[in-house]
């Protein structure tokens, strides 16, 4: 029998932390020592200000809504945007809002919708590529029949196929720009909404192959410089459309882990300072990364075989197992970034009194909320093993109350709202 004297060198050897956890603490008081150094923090806050203030957040996010009028009539060609960005937030941080609120903006969403298909960015503005992604992503968010019915999804269809360019990538708008953005917000809203087809998909590798650089990121067009906007963009569509390995995922890992900075947070391009919304664009990649990583390993075969069924899909629709998988089935390794000090970053550095900012001395605004809000969700989820399983002991920064909810990252949509849009548009009549 053991004595109660080695029983307790036992329990304390087991608490003794191990060499990785002192490493990371180290680290991570550098790191805030760096903060208080930089920002004027004072000594003792680092646990009062590493909680998320969820509050504050929820109120300047309703504000916003509100600020838009009972119509949304003020005059701004980015509504739909606002939309997502408010409502994805309010979404992350488990809430909703009144449902007179989700009413208005289901009903000014559509008289965004345009008669030949997609969305503008206000009623009767051109439909555009970025806001049809943006009004798509905030009806699935709100959720529910009246809101995921009022998607026309054949005019979208028919709009997309009318974006489509002769280099297989597709233009923003009618006689707009062609780029990594337009193929991924095409992409997107056609798997989510379940229209994707070979038409569709036809050319997109090759224009994205071709935006991959020597540095290994995505550019936004052939020719131009590696970005964690696009490369975000190119990756996910390449994860969509099953076409994934014809990146170089080695460089592009390589150039994407060097892009985490001493701050804690992201750069978007090399040289460049970091800013809280590539917690999401280059945190968002790498959970993708880390995820091909899983599944490559075979961990998910099985899930495969058990639970997707692709007999009954359209023939020519490429099969959407390979991005289920992802989606579902994390890793057990490591995250490929520092997910400790990016949390940091965004609670210590972008997060303000009610939202987020892209770093002291900037301004909040809805755009910073919810990226640093998606790049929280990414981080604090990069070590749990399956989608929506609670995160690893040790793996959230700060207090419980700091934990949002997993997305998905293909489409930066909450997943429960993701798994609901899924099951509604997969029951969809075909076109
Ligand atoms: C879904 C969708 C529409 C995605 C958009 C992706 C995205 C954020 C692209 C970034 C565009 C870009 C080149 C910003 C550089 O701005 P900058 O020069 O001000 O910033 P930097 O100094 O950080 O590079
Ligand atoms: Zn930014």
């Amino acid at each position: 029998m053991e004595s109660s004297s080695s029983a307790a060198a036992a329990v304390a050897a087991e608490r003794e932390p191990t060499v990785s956890q002192k490493e990371q603490w180290a680290l991570e008081s550098q790191v805030f020592h760096i903060y208080q150094l930089l920002y004027n923090i004072p000594p003792n806050s680092q646990a009062a200000m590493l909680e998320l203030q969820r509050d504050s957040h929820m109120e300047y996010l309703v504000k916003g809504l509100l600020h838009l009028g009972p119509s949304f009539s003020v005059l701004d060609a980015n509504r739909p945007w606002i939309c997502y960005w408010i409502f994805h937030s309010i979404a992350l941080l488990g809430e909703s809002v009144d449902i007179a609120l989700e009413n208005n903006t289901i009903d000014f969403l559509s008289r965004c919708q345009d008669q030949h298909g997609g969305y503008g960015g206000g009623p009767g503005q051109m439909p555009h590529l970025a806001t049809t992604y943006a009004a798509v992503n905030t009806l699935i968010t709100i959720g529910g029949q009246n809101s995921l019915a009022s998607i026309n999804r054949a005019k979208i269809y028919s709009f997309l196929r009318r974006m489509k360019h002769t280099s297989g990538g597709f233009s923003m708008h009618e006689g707009g720009e062609v780029d990594v953005r337009a193929c991924y917000t095409a992409i997107s809203v056609a798997s989510v909404l379940n229209i994707l087809d070979e038409e569709l998909v036809q050319g997109v590798g090759n224009y994205i192959v071709s935006c991959q650089t020597y540095e290994g990121g995505i550019a936004g067009e052939p020719g131009s410089e590696a970005h964690g906007g696009y490369t975000f963009c190119g990756l996910a569509t390449m994860i969509i459309i099953n076409e994934v390995n014809r990146l170089n995922l080695a460089s592009l890992t390589d150039w994407l882990v060097f892009r985490q900075g001493v701050e804690g947070g992201f750069q978007g391009r090399t040289n460049k300072l970091v800013d809280g919304c590539y917690s999401f664009w280059q945190g968002g990649a790498a959970a993708l990364i880390q995820r091909l990583h899983a599944a490559a390993a075979g961990s998910a075969s099985s899930e495969v075989s058990d639970d997707e069924d692709s007999s009954d899909r359209e023939e020519g629709q490429p099969s959407d197992d390979e991005s289920s998988i992802l989606i579902r089935r994390h890793t057990e390794t490591e995250p490929l970034f520092q997910s400790q000090a990016l949390q940091q970053y965004i609670l210590l550095c972008s997060q303000v009194e009610g939202g987020f900012r892209d770093k002291p001395g900037k301004n909040r605004d809805h755009y910073h909320t919810c990226y640093c809000l998606s790049g929280l969700s990414v981080a604090q989820y990069s070590r749990s093993k399956d989608a929506d399983s609670a995160p690893l002991p040790g793996s959230l920064l700060g207090p419980y109350s700091n934990l949002v909810e997993p997305v998905n990252p293909l489409y930066n949509i909450v997943l429960d709202q993701y798994d609901e849009a899924r099951d509604f548009f997969s029951k969809a009549p075909a076109l």
